[in-house]
């Protein structure tokens, strides 16, 4: 056989390779743009969007997705070609169609991207599994549950309001923070970025419920977390007394660096992906993955070798039993643990970070809510708002909504998968296999729903539009099957940071035109926002 190949290989010479390369490149993205199997050749988009994914992946790794595709939405129209098998449907009908329950789209081999010790609640793509591990996670979520976890919310808030307390204080007579810490006094106000702040809030939060433990970032006013230095030694230590060699990571910057690199890789063909794995950028990404990964092998070790009769998520879901009656794996234990530690945290640092943002620019709404916060809660003393009280505030839900909207940090399109027998959005008809999204940047900018002044902060939307077409647009949590299971937990710590944050402080920004800067990995973020805060029962003018 080799007798016969060698020479063969031996007659084509370097410069016929150096044409056959190009070539082949060439026919594999001419051939399935021509052939056109899935029917979506009309649908206009970027001229490269055409022919490879290289387009969006370049887009999305530039880390302004939402905002792309939002400009090609207003060039091409409310249907546009992000990739040659992905088509963007802006069109808020198009959400019940493509995410509702009942219609059997899956969800797309971008979620393959966000696999680390194995799959877990969100990126598990089969139906029946899906069913399986929601069924187990749902029950911990419910509105009735969540309030047991009110205790913990309330604790870590409490520690922000006085860490800033004092940080005021020491403001007011003039200091400053050390190089680096980033705080100063400066006009009777304190000034700070509270992005890290909010951060450092939500993963002490979840660290909590998730873990058992805070990582201890409000308390030391820095990012981190202790992971173990060698992955596969602590899964071995499992239940074991082998102790682990440890070392400190700073847990959101690796958060972060972990969602951008998933969200590129995801976006790639899955035959690219082994080989770009490999290139400097995707590597660190990839280190980000696996260290991020150690918090939750570590915790969950933790957990198994000393049982405590704690009340959490971990033991809610060392609880949870399936259709059979079958308890979690310590695998798939430690991965679902990950799993709310990803999805819990920045998801509800960043939308925190963005409405205090939106309040500290919009002076009315501000007012406002300081107003409904003094009559509603006035007469009761206690530093942090209750669960009870927040439930009788409209104005600050309007406020927390009118944030969500302008800044989902969820925004960009979803990818689901059409299934058997296709999918027909307003006449337009896609058939099995196209990979359809509906982008949540945009839907939330979609003028016949929410008025012209979409750019524009004004709780007071919430209560002028029609409701029913709110609430079949508003879409930060995502709809049906797949929507966020930890919608009721995320809603009720928002109300509880906000209406606590807000009712203690005044916050004003540094200029009037300051812009929230982001960068989207797979969620939006905010990289910073520098606040003044001055405390509202102060005698400072
Ligand atoms: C403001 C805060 C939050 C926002 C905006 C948010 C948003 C979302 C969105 C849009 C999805 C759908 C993702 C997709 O289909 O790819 C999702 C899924 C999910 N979220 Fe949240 N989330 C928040 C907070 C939380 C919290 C606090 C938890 C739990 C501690 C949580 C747990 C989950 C889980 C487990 C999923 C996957 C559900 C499934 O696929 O069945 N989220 N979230």
């Amino acid at each position: 056989m080799l007798d016969i190949v060698n020479p063969l290989f031996r007659s084509i010479d370097l410069s016929t390779v150096a044409l056959l390369i190009p070539v082949g490149v060439l026919l594999v993205h001419l051939v399935p743009y021509f052939l056109d199997v899935h029917g979506i050749r009309k649908y206009p988009g970027p001229f490269l969007a055409k022919f490879s994914d290289l387009w969006l992946g370049w887009v999305c790794k530039a880390g302004h997705r939402s905002e792309v595709v939002h400009e090609m939405h207003q060039k091409y129209g409310p249907i546009v070609r992000l990739a040659p098998n992905h088509v963007s449907v802006a069109i808020p009908d198009a959400l019940g169609i493509v995410y509702g329950h009942g219609n059997g789209a899956l969800k797309s081999n971008f979620y393959d991207a966000f696999v680390s010790i194995s799959r877990g609640v969100f990126n598990t793509r089969d139906r029946e599994e899906h069913t399986r591990k929601r069924k187990i996670v749902s029950h911990i979520f419910s509105q009735k549950s969540v309030v047991e976890f009110v205790p913990q919310v309330r604790l870590y808030v409490g520690m922000l309001i006085k860490q800033w307390d004092h940080l005021y204080d020491q403001a007011l007579k003039g200091l400053s923070g050390p190089e680096g810490e980033g705080w100063r006094g400066q006009g009777g106000r304190l000034w700070l970025d509270c992005l890290p702040w909010v951060n450092y809030l939500a993963f002490d939060i979840v660290g909590d419920l998730a873990f058992g433990a805070p990582f201890g970032m409000i308390e030391a006013a820095r990012d981190l977390a202790v992971v173990p230095k060698n992955q596969e030694d602590a899964m071995k230590s499992y239940g074991s007394s082998k102790s682990v060699e440890v070392v400190e990571i700073p847990a959101v910057k690796i958060l972060n660096g972990r969602g951008e690199y998933s969200m590129s890789m995801g976006v790639l063909p899955p035959w690219w992906r082994p080989f770009v794995r490999h290139l400097p950028w995707y590597r660190k990404g990839g280190q980000d993955v696996k260290s991020l990964a150690g918090i939750a092998i570590m915790a969950v070790a933790k957990r198994l070798a000393t049982p405590t009769d704690r009340v959490d998520l971990l033991s809610k879901l060392q609880e949870g039993r399936d259709g059979d009656g079958k308890p979690m794996g310590r695998e798939e234990l430690t991965a679902e643990a990950l799993t709310l530690l990803i999805a819990g945290s920045d998801t509800t640092s960043n939308s925190t970070c963005a409405i205090l943002y939106y309040l500290a620019r919009n002076r009315h709404a501000q007012d406002k809510l300081h107003k409904e916060l003094d009559e509603q809660l006035g007469a009761e003393d206690e530093l942090v708002a209750t669960d009870q009280q927040v439930k009788r505030l409209p104005y600050l839900d309007a406020c927390i909504n009118e944030g969500l909207r302008l800044h989902s940090t969820s925004a960009l399109g979803l990818p689901r998968v059409v299934p058997e027998g296709g999918l027909t959005i307003m006449g337009e008809y896609f058939p099995p296999g196209t990979v359809l999204s509906v982008p949540s940047f945009s839907i939330h900018r979609d003028k016949t729903i929410w008025g012209e002044d979409i750019e524009d902060y004004r709780p007071e939307r919430w209560f002028e539009r029609d409701q029913a077409d709110i609430q079949k647009t508003f879409n930060p949590f995502s709809v049906g099957p797949r929507a966020c299971v930890g919608r009721n937990l995320a809603y009720l710590e928002l109300q509880i940071i906000v209406a606590s944050i807000m009712r203690r402080f005044d916050i004003v920004l540094e200029s009037a035109d300051q812009q929230l800067h982001t960068r989207e990995g797979f969620l939006r973020k905010p990289l910073g926002c520098k606040i003044g805060i001055k405390r509202r029962d102060s005698a400072v003018p």
